[in-house]
């Protein structure tokens, strides 16, 4: 991981989700402090508010609170599943990270999706296609980016398949047959089929059994030290973030209300809901 002030590869400012009709009041009566996210003028929620930060080249960044707290919609909205209220991000391999990527056409913001970035959704039916084979799955992804030979194609699905621990043989199978921690697994092969500079994993091991839970973490670890790839990791579990993530943002009520190196967070909590949250985990 490489970190300087220059060096960011996802810039993000004031990244803003707000659901019904906003007034001007919105933002400010809703938040931590209020403990709620709900507009008591408008009934609007305010999934996420002026959320802001830096990710480094190969930084592993942690997203974490409790169901509601705005997680989710923070990284879909970077994957462009869904459209912002308000804010901006700049990814450094894109237009040398001269233009807010979240303001770009859709055909743009398919190009950054299909070759620059990768997506590990909590249920693997959002990120694969069930029917389609697994190796198909991964074939969707290097087609939409452009590639096209079918030698080459399966050669790097067969590939993906091994570095995730799928065996081979299932290549033609399809993930409806296959586990839950496997499903994941080839979900992952998919995400990374393009080598993207940014993957990320939205809840990826929440539906899993506690073993199952282990191996995959243990992949995607191995994986992000293999392939250097940046992460932004969700998880309402602050012993996923403990064991993936170098650095951590805390949300409440759509707002970081914490942010710092995870070990300092897990050690010293500033902020009181990142102290019960840090409590929970002992
Ligand atoms: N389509 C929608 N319409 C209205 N509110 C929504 C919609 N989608 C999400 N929300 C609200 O936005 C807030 C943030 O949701 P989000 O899914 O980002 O939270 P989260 O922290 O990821 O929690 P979880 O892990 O339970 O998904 C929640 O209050 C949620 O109810």
């Amino acid at each position: 991981m490489s970190r300087n002030a220059d060096n960011w590869l996802l810039r993000v400012t004031n990244l803003t989700k707000i659901y019904g009709e906003p007034n001007e009041n919105t933002v400010d009566q809703t938040g931590p402090k209020f403990n709620s996210n709900i507009c008591p003028e408008t009934d609007s929620i305010v999934a996420c508010a002026d959320i802001s930060f830096d990710l480094y080249p190969g930084e592993v960044l942690g997203i974490v609170g409790e169901s509601g707290s705005g997680k989710s919609t923070v990284v879909k909205l970077l994957y462009f599943d869904m459209e912002k209220t308000g804010g901006a991000a700049w990814l450094k391999p894109y237009a040398d990270g001269s233009i807010d990527m979240l303001s770009e056409s859709n055909q743009k913001k398919r190009f950054i999706r299909n070759n620059l970035m990768g997506m590990v959704y909590q249920n693997p039916r959002d990120g694969l296609n069930f029917n389609f084979t697994s190796g198909g799955n991964i074939a969707e992804k290097l087609i939409m980016a452009g590639n096209y030979h079918v030698g080459e194609i399966r050669g790097r699905a067969s590939d993906l398949l091994n570095k995730t621990e799928v065996p081979v043989l299932r290549m033609d199978d399809r993930p409806a047959n296959f586990s839950g921690g496997m499903q994941q697994r080839v979900q992952i092969s998919k995400a990374i089929a393009n080598n993207p500079p940014l993957l990320f994993l939205d809840e990826v091991t929440t539906g899993l059994d506690v073993s199952v839970q282990a191996k995959v973490l243990d992949l995607i670890r191995e994986l992000q030290q293999d392939l250097g790839i940046a992460m932004i990791v969700v998880s309402h579990d602050l012993s996923v973030i403990r064991m993936l993530t170098d650095r951590t943002i805390v949300m409440k009520n759509g707002r970081i209300v914490e942010s710092g190196l995870t070990d300092q967070i897990l050690q010293d909590p500033q902020h009181e809901y990142s102290q019960l949250l840090v409590s929970s985990l002992l």
